[in-house]
């Protein structure tokens, strides 16, 4: 963040993210916040989303008393910071409120929590939230004391009678769906809190409309993305995980060692990668090894490396290069795919010549597959002169793009050919 951005803020900012739900429309066993997206918690997603952004002080998680261990168990493993985790209530107001609490509270305590201006309020189920968003509700907040993200309905608003029949509509453009995040001043939301009846805290699904029957406070509404949908159903966490890969390719690093051909092949996968990634807003970056440029590399959050050897049994290059991405520990919170490029410049392309390095491959990326690193191995037929030179990078361009979009643990070893 720009430190102009941080100055606009002026508020202290906590956050408080209710965790404490079973998930009952989602069916499953595992209360929905805790369902593993590509192997990850989807909460560690949206923890993620919002100890990113520097001007959020402290995060509060709410969740039910059972799940307290779990999830720090998961502030552990991710090495989430700035987090405090709370104990959960029978419904989300009531959770809300045992977050918001700890703020006065830990007063008490020996660390205790330093009560914001502003706290955003963000649904642990909503894992796509942006910087830019929770800023425009944050400042909202600070104007009107409560602000909050709305996205058009999808579908119109009917009331039924009570035999079933259709009693009115409401004109769909007239109304909004109410979704996360919201922001209030810490004052108003807690006094609303405070004073609101045991019916609001145990039917009550909005959080806003406490902050006006309460506080007689007029939340801003302000327009949000698509993707701050709440996952509610199956479906949803298929369709977060998604994103998530969609996301995680669009970035695509080639590294090459120096010898010729590789520096060739590498430059030509390159220009073929950077016109399908760029169709995705995504960008390929080409890099001979031991460029010093590897560390950006990382640090803009690249989760895909094609790696090419020189030889075609060697997989030394490719070696070396997860010994720097364990180092940088960037597969921590994203699996990594790596791509180890074999040229084949012999004439004979039979299948039982790659077979050789299959076995060597399959071991070495299932030792590296607990690392979180996903190694693909790839045979490219490579001779500069071959009028169809171009097709064959074609082809393994196709296949680099699907190992990447699809990131599938059960191929990892595999030795395709292009
Ligand atoms: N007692 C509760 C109930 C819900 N939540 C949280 O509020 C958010 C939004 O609620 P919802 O989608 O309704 O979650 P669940 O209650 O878990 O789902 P369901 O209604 O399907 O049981 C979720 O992050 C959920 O964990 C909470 O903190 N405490
Ligand atoms: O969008 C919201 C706030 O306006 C809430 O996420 C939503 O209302 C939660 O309600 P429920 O737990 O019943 O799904």
């Amino acid at each position: 963040m720009e430190p102009g951005k941080l100055r606009s803020v002026g508020a202290s900012v906590a956050a408080v993210l209710p965790a404490g739900g079973s998930g009952e429309r989602l069916g499953s066993a595992t209360p929905k916040q805790f369902c593993a997206l590509l192997g990850r918690p989807l909460i560690s997603y949206t923890v993620r989303a919002l100890e990113r952004i520097n001007w959020i002080s402290d995060i509060v998680v709410v969740v039910s008393l059972e799940n307290i261990e779990t999830m720090k168990s998961i502030i552990e493993k991710y090495g989430h910071k700035r987090i405090t985790v709370v104990e959960g209530g029978m419904t989300r107001h009531r959770s809300i409120f045992n977050g918001l609490k700890i703020f006065p509270e830990s007063k008490l305590s020996s660390c205790p929590l330093q009560k914001p201006e502003v706290v955003i309020i963000h649904d642990a189920v909503r894992p796509f939230v942006e910087e830019d968003i929770l800023l425009k509700v944050v400042l909202a907040a600070k104007e009107h004391g409560a602000a909050g993200a709305i996205r058009p309905l999808v579908s119109t608003v009917v009331a039924s009678s009570a035999d079933g029949s259709l009693n009115h509509s409401l004109e769909r453009a007239s109304y909004r769906a109410s979704e996360m995040p919201q922001a209030f001043v810490f004052d108003i939301i807690y006094q609303a809190y405070h004073q609101c009846s045991d019916y609001d805290l145990d039917y009550g699904t909005e959080c806003l409309h406490l902050a006006l029957k309460y506080c007689k406070t007029n939340a801003k509404l302000i327009e949000g993305s698509p993707d701050l949908w709440k996952v509610t159903y199956k479906r949803d966490l298929y369709a977060a995980e998604s994103i998530i890969k969609d996301n995680l390719s669009q970035q695509v690093c080639v590294t090459t060692d120096m010898k010729e051909d590789a520096v060739q092949l590498g430059f030509l996968l390159h220009e073929t990668l950077k016109n399908e990634v760029k169709q995705a807003k995504g960008k390929s970056v080409f890099l001979c090894k031991n460029d010093n440029r590897l560390q950006n590399i990382f640090l803009g959050q690249c989760y895909n490396f094609i790696c090419i050897n020189a030889k075609k049994s060697d997989i030394k290059e490719t070696q070396q290069l997860v010994d720097i991405l364990e180092n940088a520990r960037i597969s921590v919170l994203h699996p990594v795919v790596l791509i180890s490029v074999h040229l084949n410049v012999s004439e004979n392309m039979s299948f039982s010549s790659g077979m050789e390095e299959l076995a060597g491959i399959k071991e070495f990326a299932k030792e590296v597959k607990k690392k979180h690193i996903l190694v693909y191995g790839l045979l490219i037929h490579y001779n500069k002169d071959d009028p169809k030179l171009q097709e064959t990078i074609n082809s393994a361009a196709a296949i680099i793009s699907a190992l990447i979009k699809d990131r599938n643990p059960e191929l990892i070893g595999q030795l395709l050919v292009a």
